[in-house]
């Protein structure tokens, strides 16, 4: 086995060690009960000898050992079951609650690249692929050894000569599953990560199906999803067909045919030489059929191992996945954002070659609202993204209070934001809870409280069940204003030191944009907030304490409205003139 395989399959072992109360438990029923079920077909021998020495009585007697035996195994089983069954539970959970909980700890470029869909496959179909055999393992792994142990000992002293015969087929089966397994883990992989794939498409699909809809681009999105999954099929194909070639060659000809003519043969002769009494004979067909059964389960338990740990390698990846930079310094925050963005140049990390902010410097004081206007695709959401420090910068910094962004304790600093972007993403939960999600201990009255503030409390009381109205996933029951005036009450719960207002009207009628707009307007009058607006609406824009026009990734002008409406030949200027009566800035 190659030393990553081991590596892996030692990895794997390892998530059953918090179980091992429960694993030594099951192992524990698992050797009280062997004795039982090891004696069946000793019974089924001995009774059939006594029939057919006509001795009725001993027959008797041998069937209520059998059947007292048989009953005692059945019973210990459920145990057997149950307690590995549940170990198996355990371990499939906590991997799935540990890559859940590392997931969430990525950067945020780790998500520009990697798609939700392929990383929900991880988490559901890689990790009960990977775990969900786990514990069968240790139990079939050591209920065959006992077995196996057993039943040899009692073959050898019966029989010497057909025990060997028997017990020939065992180091056979053995080099046969080994290559058997090692391929199983190889496709095993392959498998896992089509799945993926094809998830990521069928994810993407129908997070998105109201736009596939409008498109009428059903078939298409059909026929991408049938392209992904056909390599996944095809890889499920072809390991139906080497299962087929294993089970054909190893169980049906090499054990059922060979060794079973093999010892009828020899065991006839030995019979014919008065060498052995046809009971034990028959007593060994019985046991030769548990032998090989368990030993095909001892190396099936074993190639099952080996195929979980290549499902499981991504999710391994995953978990060891660390994200670049470290995540968060330790300065605490104060409730004050002076903020100033010092020499900043960025480039996506998915997009290295290009240069989004180039020696960016601008200052955004303490209470102050501050506008960035600029073309589209100029990098003012870039700005909202590095202030929330989803990315750092590549050089330059961002400096708040006289501390580095990056020294600040970052969930700290994240709690002091409040966001409201263009297109705001709700929970499938109840109204209230998603105005006080981000803010742990805000109660109801809390969000009774903002939603007012908001101008939101009059048209959730007109739903039949106010505050606890479910909005669906991502909000999709509601209109497009009504989600801008939640999302606005949910920004205000959290009470921000930082206020980041990302188009947050630029979606909604003017009707809608009107409500909208008086709510952040006594968002902004409420709290002595520091805030970033970027808009394109004149009317939010100039009334900003200071506007910074932002052209290929630098600020070329900042002054307040009534002082860049005097430059000559000045950007924003232009594109005031430009907006006219639609009072919207140009793009
Ligand atoms: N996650 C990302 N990965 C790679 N490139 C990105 C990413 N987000 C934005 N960009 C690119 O960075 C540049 C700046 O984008 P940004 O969203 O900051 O522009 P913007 O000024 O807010 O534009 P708009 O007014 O159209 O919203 C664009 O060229 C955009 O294509």
């Amino acid at each position: 086995m190659p030393t990553s395989r081991l590596r892996g399959t030692r990895r794997l072992l390892q998530l059953a060690r918090p179980q091992v109360v429960y694993l030594y438990a099951g192992c524990l029923v698992l050797l009280i009960r062997l004795p039982f079920s090891l004696s069946i077909p000793h019974f089924v021998s001995t009774t059939l000898t006594a029939l057919s020495q006509g001795n009725f009585h001993l027959a008797r007697a041998e069937i209520a050992w059998l059947f007292l035996f048989g009953t005692l195994d059945a019973v210990f089983d459920f145990w057997c079951v149950f307690l590995f069954g549940y170990a198996n539970q355990r371990i499939v959970r906590g991997v799935r609650v540990d890559l859940l909980g590392v997931l969430l700890r990525q950067d945020v470029a780790f998500f520009d690249a990697t798609s939700s869909g392929e990383l929900a496959s991880r988490l559901n179909s890689d990790c009960s692929e990977m775990a969900g055999d786990l514990t069968w393992f240790f139990r079939f792994s050591i209920e065959s050894v006992v077995r196996i142990v057993g039943i040899t000992i009692y073959m050898l002293v019966r029989s010497p000569v057909l025990g060997a015969c028997a017990l020939s087929i065992v180091p056979v089966v053995g080099i046969i599953n080994k290559f058997y397994g090692d391929w199983l883990s190889r496709n095993a992989t392959l498998v896992q990560d089509a799945l993926a794939d094809a998830n990521a498409v069928a994810q993407e699909t129908l997070a998105n199906v109201r736009t596939v809809i409008a498109f009428a681009a059903e078939s298409k999105e059909e026929a991408r999803y049938e392209r992904k999954i056909q390599r996944q099929y095809e890889l499920n194909i072809k390991q139906l067909y080497m299962t087929g070639v294993y089970y054909m060659a190893v169980s049906t000809f090499l054990i059922n045919t060979i060794v079973q003519s093999s010892l009828l043969w020899i065991g006839a002769n030995l019979i014919a030489q008065h060498r052995l009494a046809p009971e034990v004979l028959l007593a060994f067909m019985l046991y030769q059929g548990q032998l090989q059964n368990e030993t095909l389960n001892l190396f099936r338990s074993f190639s099952s191992l080996i195929k979980s740990s290549g499902a499981g390698d991504k999710v391994f990846a995953l978990l060891d996945r660390r994200p670049p930079a470290p995540a968060t310094g330790s300065r605490s925050q104060a409730n004050q954002y002076n903020v100033r963005f010092e020499q900043v140049s960025f480039r996506y990390p998915t997009r290295p070659d290009h240069l989004v902010l180039n020696h960016l410097d601008l200052e955004i004081e303490q209470g102050q609202t501050l506008a960035l206007v600029g073309s589209s695709g100029c990098g003012k959401s870039t700005i909202v993204n590095l202030l929330q420090r989803f990315y750092d910068p590549n050089a330059g910094s961002i400096v708040v209070n006289g501390q580095d962004l990056r020294r600040l304790d970052l969930e700290a600093h994240r709690r002091h934001i409040g966001v409201v972007t263009q297109d705001p993403v709700l929970f499938d939960d109840s109204i209230w809870q998603n105005i006080v999600y981000g803010a742990p201990h805000a109660t109801r009255e809390d969000a009774v409280r903002a939603a007012k503030l908001a101008h939101a409390d009059a048209f959730i009381r007109s739903f039949p069940q106010g505050y606890d109205t479910g909005v669906g996933e991502r909000g999709v029951q509601l209109s497009g204003g009504q989600l801008q005036r939640i999302a606005i009450a949910r920004a205000m719960v959290q009470k921000p030191s930082l206020l980041l207002l990302d188009e947050a009207t630029s979606a909604l009628d003017a009707a809608s944009e009107q409500i909208v707009q008086d709510a952040l307007d006594r968002l902004l009058e409420k709290g002595n907030m520091t805030t970033v607006v970027v808009a394109h609406r004149l009317r939010t824009v100039r009334n900003a304490d200071q506007i910074a026009v932002i052209d290929q990734g630098k600020v070329v002008e900042k002054g307040t409205h009534v002082e860049l409406l005097q430059l000559r030949s000045g950007l924003y200027r232009k594109m005031v003139g430009r907006a006219g009566n639609t009072g919207i800035l140009p793009e």
